[in-house]
């Protein structure tokens, strides 16, 4: 059946959008076909529970609940070094917020960007108008170009408010090692590594200099000012995997490795160890664990959260949840700092894991949740819940009542249920409520998780999504032992084995410790029954009626068997992935993904000693950090450059089967062209890694000091370098008279005043014969043509492909007429046709042998 084929109404009633969202089989509506204004913003599920709940006060519950049910404003960051992001967040504030003041959009003065205040150095940017408007209203088109231009080039990133606090909380030096266990888009993981990174670029530059480049005292800088640090980024779904590595390769952060495995099974990641010692494996002085929620935060711009709402979303997420955060908080380092975060304002996702977790390693004297009122003070907060009802429908399967019900305890479920089975003994309740679910219950006060201390955002409080945040420190070792003080005791023991199955070492834990005891069910932090709540509890708070069962809706159907946490089908019938559900299929993780090959090239190998011997390189610069993709290890194409902890890791765990997906900085690419093994070094630089070496280069650099000067390298490629030196490229074309066929860099420096240039810039460019051509491709000299010139539709030349464009018509031409002359042979003499065959094959030999290949024409695919 076709989409939206049965019944075809909207599923405005209690259960009805849920219903139909899952039951693809049954021709469910798809919301996302849908105008999101035409969403009924309303789900009487969702709202029981909040109201209910007893999250917030009435009043300010319905003031949270309005902002809810509204648009989302659209919110940006400037990205990348501090320098850089403050120049673009200046061109910004000079150019379009007077220009957006001044209009007016349906007879109203629209509301400019205003800087968010929790954050610091007006980074960040929210603007009320919808990004649909700001999309196809003409008068924003400028705007909209500015963002789409700094978006792509990577100074800007269009993150929600909400997502930006999590790193900010972790609280990131220069020179760590952290791990983004659930990374995908990777948002948080761009702010992570700007923080590993921290002023590299400033340190290296006096490190070359040969100046102190540790100033601050701040983070590692032993390794000549770069950060030692590394950033591994992590996420089970090989797709999605997929988008986070597209979207680092922009931030060409050498110190960064992307992985794909299930975090709640994240392998051990080994370091090398003297041969006869114990193993060392890597543990990590920061992680985030930003897990896979139920949403319900992101209501304001995610319409399935209106439409398909369950109380069961949260449960069946749970122990998923805890999964993560205990594989985490057992690879964090002793005195490191873990961060739990999610798009959920519901506490079995949030307080509820975060406590159970707490649990598993021993409590409150092994893990410690943090207070975090220091990081971001200007972020209006919540304090986290110490208290709250675990929400779940009951339904018989085939009957035609769901009950909803409020449990405040474990004991209360356990009642509940009970009951149940003697008066009712077929309904079914979720699988998935463990005694985790519910709110802790400390022995004494020592004991208690002071859960205060987590952070609850809710929408009203600056206009933005839900999210939950909770900093977790780890005071001591985590015994294997106590694990067994959880109630989630094998599924934690499971997954500690899983991750050491996937690596055939060891796990790198601490070892169990003779002298501590287990816990075992005498632990005092074990969920007891709280004799004011003992007895049952349950709220029904209404009966409703569930939509039929039907032949068109699968029998498995979720909702007419509610609590069984039926696979959603496709219409053909093969289980999909719920909507909001991120559970892995697979253990390791979803896909198999293609092998990646990481070889690194010795130290002493002649070419990269040639290529950096070209560029003038210092002997200080690293030369065994130099990697290719290929499984033989061969220079064929690219060139890449880690950080040395990333080769580290990358060489040592290659073959334990940690699944690699990328790592590296394009630092050269070869450059094709005719007679290039008679050049020294027929490789181009690359704007990826260009900055990384470009201090310690004495060769081949060229300063551009006129904008003018840019201007025209950036409006024209290949523009012309005759020999009598009658160019048009100002001071660059001068210098670059003298110097030899290849690469070299552009060097801008920052300078002050409306010709001067708002920070500072390499670019690489090529010297040929008779040109020069800047190596940037066609969108960023658009953007940098926008961000410095405010040329909004800049036509840029290209001579070559001209010529190129030009020369293929022509051959069209040619053929065509071929085609009509052979056509009109086919009616002559055939003697005469044969003769005139063989006179052009003659003619076509001619000119094969008289024609030359200019180099700029074989250059067409350099950019
Ligand atoms: C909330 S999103 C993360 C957003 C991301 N941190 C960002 O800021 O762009 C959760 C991610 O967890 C991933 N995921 C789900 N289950 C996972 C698991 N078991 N291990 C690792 N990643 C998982 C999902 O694929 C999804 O990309």
């Amino acid at each position: 059946m076709g989409r939206g084929g049965r019944g075809g109404g909207r599923g405005r009633g209690r259960f009805r959008g849920k219903n139909k969202g899952r039951g693809g089989g049954g021709g469910g509506r798809d919301t996302r076909t849908e105008s999101w204004n035409d969403i009924a913003r309303k789900n009487e599920l969702f709202e029981s529970y909040y109201r209910m709940g007893g999250f917030l006060e009435e009043a300010e519950f319905e003031e949270m609940w309005k902002y809810l049910a509204s648009d989302l404003p659209n919110s940006f960051r400037f990205t990348g070094t501090k320098s850089d992001a403050l120049a673009v967040r200046e061109i910004f504030k000079k150019r379009y917020i007077p220009a957006i003041k001044s209009m007016d959009f349906e007879g109203e003065p629209v509301e400019p960007p205003k800087p968010v205040a929790a954050f610091p150095d007006e980074l960040v940017w929210d603007m009320k108008t919808h990004k649909k408007v700001i999309r196809r209203y003409a008068p924003f088109a400028e705007f909209q170009k500015f963002l789409v231009a700094e978006t792509t080039s990577g100074n800007i990133s269009r993150q929600e408010v909400v997502s930006m606090i999590p790193p900010h909380f972790l609280d990131v030096k220069p020179g760590m090692v952290v791990l983004d266990m659930c990374a995908a888009p990777g948002s948080k993981t761009a702010q992570l590594a700007e923080m590993i990174h921290g002023d590299e670029e400033e340190r290296v530059a006096r490190a070359a200099r040969n100046e102190n480049p540790n100033v601050d005292g701040e983070g590692d800088y032993s390794d000549d000012g770069r950060s030692t640090g590394l950033l591994i980024a992590n996420d089970t779904d090989y797709k999605r995997a997929g988008m986070l590595t597209h979207q680092v390769k922009r931030l060409n952060f050498p110190n960064l490795i992307v992985t794909n495995h299930d975090a709640a099974i994240f392998p051990s990641v080994e370091l090398p160890s003297k041969q006869g010692e114990k193993k060392q494996y890597l543990k990590y002085d920061r992680i985030l664990a930003d897990v896979p929620c139920s949403g319900d935060g992101t209501a304001r711009k995610n319409p399935n959260v209106w439409s398909k709402w369950t109380p069961k979303d949260g449960l069946g997420l749970h122990n998923l949840q805890l999964r993560i955060l205990f594989r985490g908080l057992q690879m964090l380092k002793k005195g490191g700092r873990l961060v739990y975060s999610t798009c959920s304002m519901n506490p079995v996702e949030n307080e509820a894991v975060v406590a159970a977790a707490i649990e598993a390693c021993g409590g409150v004297s092994k893990v410690q949740l943090v207070d975090g009122s220091n990081h971001l003070p200007n972020l209006k907060r919540k304090p986290g819940l110490n208290k709250w009802k675990v929400y779940d429908t009951s339904a018989v399967p085939g009957g035609e009542k769901k009950t909803a019900h409020l449990f405040n305890n474990w004991d209360a479920f356990v009642k509940a249920k009970q009951k149940y089975q003697n008066e009712e003994p077929e309904r079914q309740f979720s699988s998935k409520i463990a005694p985790g679910c519910f709110p802790p219950i400390a022995a004494s006060e020592e004991e208690r998780i002071p859960l205060e201390r987590c952070v609850r955002v809710y929408p009203h409080l600056q206009d933005t999504g839900g999210f939950f945040i909770a900093i977790l420190e780890k005071l001591d070792d985590i015994k294997i032992a106590q694990i067994s003080a959880s109630d989630n005791t094998e599924l934690l023991r499971k997954a500690m084995q899983e991750s050491e199955n996937i690596t055939p070492a060891p796990v790198a834990e601490e070892p169990s410790n003779q002298d501590e005891k287990p816990n075992g069910s005498t632990s005092p932090l074990k969920r007891k029954l709280d004799d004011s709540e003992s007895g049952e509890k349950t709220e029904v708070i209404k009966k409703v009626k569930t939509v039929e069962a039907s032949a068109d809706r699968p029998v498995n159907d979720s909702n007419t068997v509610p609590g069984a946490e039926a696979p959603t089908k496709s219409s053909n019938g093969a289980p999909t992935k719920p909507a909001n559900d991120d559970h892995p299929k697979l253990k390791g993780s979803t896909q198999q993904s293609s092998k990646e090959y990481f070889e690194y090239l010795p130290a002493d190998d002649p070419s990269i000693a040639q290529i950096l011997d070209f560029f003038g390189i210092s002997q200080r610069f690293p030369r065994d950090r130099f990697m290719v993709k290929n499984k033989e290890g061969l220079l064929l194409n690219k060139i890449y450059y880690t950080s040395e902890l990333a080769k580290t890791v990358i060489n040592q765990n290659k073959n334990r089967g940690l699944k690699f997906i990328h790592c590296g900085v394009v630092m050269f690419v070869s450059h094709k062209i005719k007679d290039a093994e008679l050049m020294k070094a027929p490789w181009r630089l690359q704007n990826e890694g260009i900055r990384i070496l470009e201090p310690w280069a004495d060769k081949r650099i060229v300063k551009c000091t006129n904008k003018n000067t840019l201007y025209k390298l950036l409006i024209e490629m290949f523009p012309k370098l005759p020999r009598d030196g009658s160019h048009d490229i100002g001071e660059v074309g001068d210098q670059l008279m003298d110097m030899e066929i290849g690469c070299c860099f552009v060097r801008i420096e920052e300078s002050e005043g409306d010709d001067g240039f708002p920070f500072r810039m390499v670019l690489p460019l090529w010297r040929h014969p008779g040109s020069a051509n800047l190596m940037v491709d066609k969108d960023d000299r658009k953007a940098m043509l926008l961000r410095l010139f405010n040329e909004k539709d800049p036509q840029i030349k290209n001579h070559v492909a001209e010529k190129a464009a030009a020369a293929a018509e022509q051959e069209r031409r040619e053929n065509e007429l071929e085609a009509k002359e052979a056509e009109d042979e086919e009616s002559k003499d055939p003697e005469e046709v044969e003769a005139k065959q063989a006179m052009e094959v003659e003619e076509e030999g001619d000119t094969a042998e008289g024609g030359v290949l200019l180099s700029e024409t074989m250059e067409v695919d350099q950019d």
